[in-house]
């Protein structure tokens, strides 16, 4: 009995392993693949299919704009990867590489469970050529062919060079007001040192603006999101600006207020911009605070309301500022300004983050010294500590003796003015912090938070912080038809 049931084990193990053996040979070898095109091929016969040709000219000889948007769509496909004969182009950056269609090469295509089939048909007149079933037809078409326009638009976008443009004094515009440069700034998302959270909301944020065209138009609202970004000197702001454009890859448009003559040049050189465009206004604290301007402040305010994009739309507004303290309120309202950005000066998870980019240090032994100083205030712009790690960076040990020696007379400084009482009055006390010198500790983000929306949400005093305000209030009354692609859940 024993013997029999040993034996059947046996037998079972033995046809499990056979099978196994069989599967892997089946899987590595080009039976599989050869099986899986008749299957295919079968199943193609049970259906009846619709075709559509895209020629690559009209009837005028002009290039069909579906054509070619259709062609950079399907080179993009992932089946494209899979196809059994593809060609292999160079593309424009060094090392890239483009799979581009063969002629007569087949593609598949999956779009809301139906299958499609793509031919590239190279004969006299060139043509794509869609198979798509029949019984899919209504229901798919419309909105497939939409879809391929949005991934176009999107592929062309993160293709084109990303250009700067600063407008130019009143006496110079024989040229236009706007002059432009390519946009080479090496900062990215992943070089700018800040607490991954918000980073990682940050980018989700605009992720979603992105996404959001139909609902912001369903609400009557100019579809825009503007961001204001706040700290001391040296801590990232104008280097976190030049990430946001790469990362969006929209265009660069920064409006020097002090070359605009009045609000209706500001108007002017508004309308001037084009779509998908980065808005930005460096130090407008600065400006805002400044005795003469020109531009008024319902002039500003208009502008961050969007007003004026009467012909454009899809634009980030950043604005930069040192403090958001003695402004006017109305001028960072919810609306005007949806997020705030806080870059505080370096605490010591901000130090780590920039020994490991700028000396390859994860650890070191004066670390827990850096640590301990840090703990009782001192305090650095990321600016200061990078810049010291650069110029010491062939000898990191000599590169964190000069941050704790910097970091001390920070410290030594902040307490001789505390024992002065000369920190007692604000407006000191941003100089400190322009200067890179001062830590926050008289700022407490709390008071100023609950200042502006009677609100909070922020980590430490030292931490990033962002304020969804906005979007929580835009969650807790939602539209009763919600934009189906606008996700704005995930910020609360
Ligand atoms: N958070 C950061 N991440 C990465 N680099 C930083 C950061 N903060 C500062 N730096 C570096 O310090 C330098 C100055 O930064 P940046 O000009 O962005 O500061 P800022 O906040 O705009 O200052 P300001 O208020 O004076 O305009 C840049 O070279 C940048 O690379
Ligand atoms: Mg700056």
């Amino acid at each position: 009995m024993v013997m029999m049931l040993l034996a059947n084990l046996t037998g079972i193990v033995i046809s499990i392993f056979i099978g196994y053996i069989v599967f892997r040979f089946l899987s590595k070898s080009s039976l599989i693949h050869f099986l899986k095109k008749w299957w295919r091929s079968l199943e193609e016969k049970c259906y009846v299919y619709q075709f559509y040709k895209v020629p690559k000219f009209n009837e005028h000889l002009q290039e069909n704009q579906l054509h070619r948007k259709v062609y950079v769509y399907l080179n993009s496909l992932p089946g494209m990867e899979d196809s059994d004969f593809t060609n292999l182009y160079s593309g424009n950056k060094s090392a890239e590489i483009n799979l581009v269609l063969d002629s007569n090469q087949v593609v598949l295509d999956d779009f809301l469970g139906a299958r499609l089939y793509w031919k590239n048909e190279e004969t006299s007149s060139r043509s794509l050529i869609l198979k798509i079933r029949k019984k899919d037809k209504r229901r798919i078409l419309v909105p497939y062919l939409q879809h391929i326009h949005t991934v176009f638009d999107d592929i062309e976008q993160k293709r084109k060079e990303v250009r700067l443009f600063v407008n130019v004094d009143t006496e110079l515009q024989r040229n236009g007001r706007w002059r432009s440069i390519p946009f080479t700034h090496p900062a990215t998302m992943d070089t700018v040192v800040m607490d991954t959270d918000l980073k990682n909301k940050i980018k989700s944020d605009l992720e979603n603006f992105l996404k959001s065209k139909q609902y912001y138009h369903r609400l009557g609202r100019v579809w825009k999101r503007s961001y204001l970004l706040y700290g001391p000197s040296g801590t990232g702001k104008s280097t976190f600006i030049a990430a946001i454009a790469k990362f969006l890859h929209y265009d660069v448009y920064e409006f020097d207020l002090n070359k605009i003559a009045d609000d209706s040049d500001l108007k002017f050189l508004m309308l001037q911009t084009s779509n998908k465009s980065l808005i930005v206004i460096e130090d407008l604290d600065r400006y805002l605070n400044a005795k003469s301007t020109t531009v008024s402040f319902p002039g500003i305010s208009n502008f961050m309301d969007g007003i004026f994009s009467c012909c454009g739309e899809e634009r980030v507004m950043v604005f930069t500022m040192n403090s958001k303290e003695n402004l006017d309120p109305t001028i960072i309202r919810p609306g005007r300004v949806d997020v705030h950005i806080h870059f505080p000066l370096c605490d010591f998870s901000g130090f780590k983050i920039l020994a490991s980019s700028h000396l390859g240090l994860k650890d070191h032994k004066l670390f827990p010294q850096v640590e301990e100083i840090f703990q009782i205030g001192a305090s650095l712009s990321p600016a200061e500590i990078g810049e010291i790690m650069i110029s010491n960076r062939t000898s990191p040990n000599r590169a964190i003796k000069t941050v704790i020696s910097a970091l001390h007379s920070n410290n030594a400084s902040r307490v001789a003015r505390r024992l002065s009482g000369s920190v007692s009055g604000r407006g000191s006390e941003e100089l400190d912090c322009k200067s890179g010198l001062f830590g926050r500790e008289n700022t407490n983000p709390m008071k100023e938070f609950k200042n502006l929306y009677g609100f909070l949400r922020n980590k430490s005093s030292r931490k990033a912080s962002i304020d969804f305000d906005a979007v929580e209030r835009e969650n807790q009354n939602p539209n009763p038809n919600p934009d189906p692609n606008s996700n704005s859940s995930h910020q609360s």
